[in-house]
């Protein structure tokens, strides 16, 4: 064995340089958009994390019952639902050291990358593997998956990473020694330890935040060569859900097979890999469709937010995964639509066409400050629980012009007068914190006091910029969506969100005050025509199913909903930006043609804002009638989104998706379907 000696005098074995295998997963036939890819995978190990432990099953993540107070008799780290979990994963926890490594740290010492769940995933991980006779002779791919601990340990700069490293693996091996009746006094050298920091950047490599159906992230599990085979990619074809044991009966071909793309040596044995247990409770994995899939062609997921810039993606790939992302999307020359609006700013004193190509010295300096400011103001709504202050500073964000002095490649220092563009990742973040933001805001003054008139126009205020920001959200997301359509996840989330926001504006009791005096009664909602010109509803009555085609089904339903909402927008957003701010700049949150025009004179963007009174003309009988047809076409509005909404989850997570469940009992409640 070589041995290798780094800076910071760290004794550790060199593993073979040789040329490494690399895996991929392929489509066995032409696979159109919307469907399930694999069985549901059982874990191979999981762990949750030091929030979820007391709440959650540690086994099978179901959620447990409330805690009984800590007794003397009670003091255990982790909790089952049931016997039958019990003696499923306590012999692990145990025999993992895991155990013993709760008694070592009772508090998680470890915060950052590799924290202390992914120090307890490591320690099952390495039981499992080692009871199977798994090997460990060759340290980059161990049980089949690959550790790229060449490139962490030793390729890499980012020695903080690398010790951190040594010191979870330090700390895994006092663990495992306790658990062996052996002294935990003396000092472990790294080259002790080399098998436990190669599992853990398995784990850092491989491992998936585990989420319940609400998204809420729960802890961290590894699943098998099936899932952790399937690269990443910023335009990905495929994405992925959870599922309970119980929800996965039902036999399902698996329609992708593993490849190997660059062979070498140190090839992958097929008796080396573990698989999961069919027993264990745990969370199932499975992989979707998200776009039509040729034969032959690499199924792809994500490892990001794709609505992050290339800069931020490609940085996020790197310090998480060790590479540099080369999908089409990044390699894209010019950058890609979606990627130029993700990071566009607006300079107003400069003329950016007599910049030189090599001018570009705006971009880290600016993006800093940005970012700055946005999480400055979602820790007031967050840490500080303010969110009337978060939302005070993200429309001044929004809205005013930034100057920042930033040096340019010539040495020669200047001055820049910049704004934010609607679509750049900031924005999109600002509206999807100011919805939410404005939407606390008015249960806090409406829990204040919910009597007076007076009392009820600031909430109403709030709750119209909540529902025009989640649709602006939406319609800029939909917008990037035609260009890159992976976006279809976070469109689901953000177009049922807007539906949402719209309903509960519609049914804010404050719509009385527009009475004058006579009582609007409860318009009858549910029995105003929803739609003519489209069939969203009837498909939303069969759950989408009976499609022959399902590709060109998505193409229609998307373009009969952009066909409606494009139609009834319009009529209601006057109504919804009439308190000012910056929603006065969007002249249409669906339609994004005003774009091209405002943004290329920057100078008026600001000043020649549309102005929306759209009732400043109305006033007695005529404002009641104006009121109630904003109400029934904000009704309308939110239908649409929320089914559009369901159709999307449907094609990204199937029928049984939970926001699907949501919209059903939403709809059910408004009487438009039968409960
Ligand atoms: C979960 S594994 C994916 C399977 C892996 N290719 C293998 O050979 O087992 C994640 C690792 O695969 C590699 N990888 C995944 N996507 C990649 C991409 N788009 N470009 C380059 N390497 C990628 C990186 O080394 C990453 O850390």
């Amino acid at each position: 064995m070589t041995y290798y000696q780094d800076s910071r005098r760290f004794l550790l074995p060199l593993p073979c340089l040789s040329k490494l295998v690399k895996m991929e997963m392929r489509a066995k036939y032409d696979i159109p958009i919307g469907q399930d890819l694999i069985p549901p995978i059982p874990p191979l190990c999981l762990s949750l994390h030091h929030s979820t432990l007391l709440s959650h099953c540690s086994s099978c993540f179901s959620p447990l019952p409330p805690p009984p107070p800590p007794s003397n008799n009670n003091h255990h780290f982790i909790h089952y639902c049931s016997l039958q979990c019990s003696s499923l994963d306590a012999p692990l926890h145990f025999s993992s050291s895991e155990f013993h490594f709760f008694h070592l740290f009772p508090q998680p010492p470890y915060t950052s990358f590799p924290t202390s769940t992914d120090l307890r995933l490591s320690l099952r991980l390495l039981h499992i593997i080692q009871e199977s006779k798994g090997s460990f002779l060759n340290l980059e791919r161990i049980g089949g998956l690959v550790t790229n601990f060449k490139k962490v340990m030793f390729l890499d700069d980012d020695q903080e990473l690398c010790g951190r490293i040594l010191d979870g693996a330090k700390a895994m091996a006092i663990a495992r020694r306790m658990r062996d009746g052996l002294s935990t006094n003396g000092e472990i050298l790294a080259e002790e330890c080399t098998v436990e920091a190669a599992v853990i950047c398995l784990v850092l490599t491989n491992a998936v935040e585990v989420h319940d159906k609400d998204g809420r992230s729960l802890g961290v599990g590894v699943y098998d060569v099936m899932f952790s085979y399937i690269n990443h990619s910023c335009s990905p074809n495929a994405s992925y859900r959870f599922c309970t044991a119980l929800d996965s009966i039902g036999e399902l071909e698996c329609r992708i097979c593993p490849a190997v793309t660059e062979t070498g040596v140190g090839g992958i044995e097929s008796e080396s890999i573990i698989n999961g247990s069919e027993e264990c409770g745990g969370p199932r994995i499975i992989v979707r469709s998200i776009k039509g899939i040729q034969k032959n062609k690499e199924v792809l997921i994500t490892y990001t937010d794709l609505l992050q810039p290339k800069v931020m993606r490609l940085s996020e790939l790197w310090s998480k995964y060790r590479f540099s992302c080369c999908c089409k999307r990044c390699r894209g020359m010019p950058t890609t639509y979606i990627d130029h609006c993700l990071q566009e700013i607006l300079i107003s004193n400069l003329d950016c066409s007599n910049m030189a190509s090599g001018d570009n010295f705006v971009g880290d300096h600016v993006m800093e400050k940005l970012m700055d400011c946005l999480n400055d103001a979602i820790d007031d709504f967050l840490s500080f629980n303010n969110p009337k202050s978060c939302c005070e500073k993200l429309e001044i964000l929004l809205t005013q012009d930034h100057d920042e002095v930033v040096l340019k490649r010539n040495g020669e220092n200047i001055r820049l007068l910049f704004r934010l563009y609607p679509l750049h990742h900031v924005s999109l973040h600002a509206y999807m914190t100011l919805s939410s933001a404005y939407k606390v805001s008015v249960s806090e003054l409406l829990a204040l006091d919910s009597e007076s008139d007076e009392h009820q126009t600031e909430p109403f205020s709030m709750s119209r910029k909540s529902a025009a920001y989640s649709l602006l959200l939406a319609g800029a997301t939909q917008h990037l969506l035609e260009s890159e359509s992976s976006l279809i996840v976070p469109a689901s989330n953000f177009w049922t969100t807007a539906g949402e926001t719209l309903l509960s504006l519609v049914r804010s009791s404050t719509w009385n005050l527009f009475s004058r005096g006579r009582h609007v009664g409860e318009i009858s909602l549910s029995s105003c025509r929803i739609c003519s010109k489209c069939t969203l509803l009837d498909r939303f009555r069969d759950k989408f199913t009976d499609s022959h085609d399902e590709n060109a089904e998505f193409a229609e339903l998307t373009s009969q909903f952009l066909g409606c909402v494009t139609d009834i927008t319009p009529k209601i957003w006057g109504f919804l930006v009439e308190e000012g701010g910056y929603l006065k700049v969007v002249e249409d949150p669906i339609n994004f043609r005003w774009l091209g025009s405002r943004m290329s004179s920057f100078t008026h963007f600001a000043t020649n804002a549309t102005s929306h009174n759209a009732d400043e003309t109305h006033s007695g009988f005529e404002a009641e009638e104006y009121h109630n047809e904003i109400r029934v076409t904000l009704f309308l509005l939110g239908i649409h989104c929320l089914i559009y909404g369901a159709f999307l989850s449907t094609v990204c997570f199937s029928r049984h998706s939970p926001l699907m469940s949501k919209v059903e009992s939403i709809l059910c409640v408004e009487g438009i379907l039968n409960g």
